[in-house]
């Protein structure tokens, strides 16, 4: 019998059981309590990386306008939260996985977020923030594709806030970023993750 293809979260339509979950957290004074599923990354809890990128990175005030990118949303529990303390700010949340989309637009109801696949996003649209726990399971070379084709649409005084794990690449990664003309800065480590700040370099936040 010939194997079955793995199925991964990062997967279009995934085939793996929708059983309904519910992850609950909080960030910054607010709880949350988004729905997730199987077939969806980290659809138990909320993931622990995206926990340190949420307490450790500086998240906007509710004055931040704008728009924001969550780049692999997955469920959606960057972009409510970035949605959540900013208010005034468009967050657009992208995913290749049509259910994690779905339960994205789901939790996001009320808020201002406009979930789709990468391609939906208007090529004029220029970011103030990209926030990503991004998908290092894809490759080395896919997870790079990914980035050079998002890190460029910052506006020019904005500012990438990624989470990767330590043993998981993280400083290889920042490595690379460097080596592609970004600003990098370790900007916390816990728990076994990075949180990288990407600025472009001639970035007011990338001077020491
Ligand atoms: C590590 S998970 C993070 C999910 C969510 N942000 C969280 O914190 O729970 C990475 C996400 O990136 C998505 N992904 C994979 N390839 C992608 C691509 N080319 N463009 C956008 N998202 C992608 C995966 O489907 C997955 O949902």
């Amino acid at each position: 019998m010939a194997p079955m293809a793995a199925e991964h979260y990062f997967t279009a339509e995934p085939t793996a059981p929708a059983r309904a979950g519910e992850v609950r957290f909080s960030v910054a004074g607010h709880d949350f309590q988004l729905a997730a599923a199987g077939g969806v990354f980290s659809a138990d809890r909320l993931d622990p990386g995206t926990g340190v990128l949420l307490r450790k990175a500086e998240l906007p005030d509710g004055e931040a306008d704008g728009a924001f990118l969550d780049l692999g949303c997955g469920y959606g529990p960057i972009a409510v939260v970035l949605a959540t303390v900013a208010p005034r700010a468009t967050i657009y949340a992208v995913d290749v996985n049509e259910r994690a989309l779905a339960l994205a637009r789901q939790n996001a109801r009320g808020l201002n977020v406009i979930t789709g696949t990468p391609d939906s996003v208007p090529e004029g649209v220029r970011f103030a923030e990209i926030w990503s726990n991004p998908p290092i399971r894809v490759g080395k070379s896919d997870l790079h594709e990914l980035l050079s084709r998002w890190l460029p649409r910052l506006a020019p005084d904005g500012v990438a806030w990624l989470v990767v794990g330590r043993h998981l690449g993280a400083d290889s990664l920042a490595e690379w970023l460097v080596a592609q003309g970004w600003a990098v800065a370790r900007h916390a480590s816990q728990k076994g993750f990075r949180v990288l700040r990407v600025t472009p370099v001639d970035n007011e936040l990338s001077r020491p």
